[in-house]
């Protein structure tokens, strides 16, 4: 990846965490990378971690750099945008955001216009290159800057473009903030092994392991969840009985409904931006 362009990251927190560990992982030289982050600690961090070069503020990285990665929260993007709408209107950078909920045109208003926005919704699996991203481009994008954007994802993981932007917020509910499902499965699961009488470590070995391999099958068995599942359920067995107290529950109506609240937090995000 010596060939790739500069980058400069606007907002050094969790997510910009993971997609530097996981450029720097697949081969991108650290020097390429700026890292514009208000928090001291996470800025020396993210410094001593990867060897990226960080500053105290937006322009100071951005300057210069070919692509932005507007990596702060969707409250503080107008601000953030707004300080960088000078550089951007005379250097034309790609930007590259990752904010839930917020318009490709919002930002681009707030950046002056005539911008090259990609929207993209990654998750904090990019860290170790298990990552997924949705990937949105709005009109002012060219093949070649497309291209760049994939380029830098793909270190993260699994990308997908999205043709109708109105969907990231659904990119953002299933695949944004899934992780964060899985580890609360992980905790209910571990929690419930303790209330049958397992010692708290053997409960979270087993729990873990269990969504590790689980999640292995999935992604590389080709066969899809369902017939995964029912191969587990022996008739009339333990499976069987656990499965109809999920349906009894209203598990999958649950999934649904928390899905549902996440893309209308994602659009109230973007009203609030
Ligand atoms: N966490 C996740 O799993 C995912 C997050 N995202 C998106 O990523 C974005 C960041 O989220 P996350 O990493 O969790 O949030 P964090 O709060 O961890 O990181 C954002 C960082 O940006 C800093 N910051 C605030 N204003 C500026 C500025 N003007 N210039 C530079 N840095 C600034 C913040 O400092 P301070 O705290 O002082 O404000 C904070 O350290 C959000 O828009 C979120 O929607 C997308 C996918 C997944
Ligand atoms: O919780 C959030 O708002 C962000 C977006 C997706 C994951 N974390």
């Amino acid at each position: 990846m010596d060939s790739f362009p500069t980058l400069a990251f606007i907002g050094g927190g969790n997510m910009a965490r993971s997609l530097i560990g996981g450029l720097v992982r697949t081969g991108l030289p650290a020097t390429k990378i700026r890292v514009a982050e208000p928090v001291p600690a996470l800025r020396y961090a993210l410094a001593a971690d990867f060897g990226v070069a960080v500053y105290a503020d937006g322009p100071a990285a951005a300057d210069g750099a070919d692509v932005w990665v507007l990596a702060v929260k969707p409250q503080v993007m107008a601000q953030a945008c707004t300080a960088l709408a000078d550089l951007a209107q005379t250097q034309r950078p790609l930007v590259v955001s990752i904010a839930a909920g917020m318009p490709s045109a919002r930002i681009d208003g707030w950046l002056g216009g005539a911008q090259a926005v990609v929207r993209t919704m990654p998750n904090t699996p990019a860290l170790l290159g298990a990552g997924a991203t949705g990937l949105y481009a709005n009109p002012a994008v060219d093949a070649e800057r497309r291209a760049i954007a994939e380029t830098l994802m793909k270190a993260a993981g699994l990308t997908v473009w999205i043709a109708d932007e109105a969907l990231m917020d659904a990119v953002t509910a299933v695949s944004g903030s899934g992780p964060a499902y899985v580890f609360l499965l992980a905790e209910a699961l571990q929690a419930a092994g303790e209330a049958e009488g397992l010692p708290a470590e053997a409960a979270k070995a087993l729990a873990v392991q269990t969504l590790v391999g689980a999640a292995r099958m999935l992604g590389e068995s080709g066969e899809d969840a369902a017939t995964l599942r029912q191969r587990v359920t022996s008739p009339n067995g333990t499976t069987q009985a656990a499965l109809e107290a999920f349906a009894a529950g209203g598990f999958h109506e649950l999934v649904a409904t928390a899905v549902a609240a996440a893309v209308r937090r994602g659009r109230e995000l973007a009203a609030a931006g």
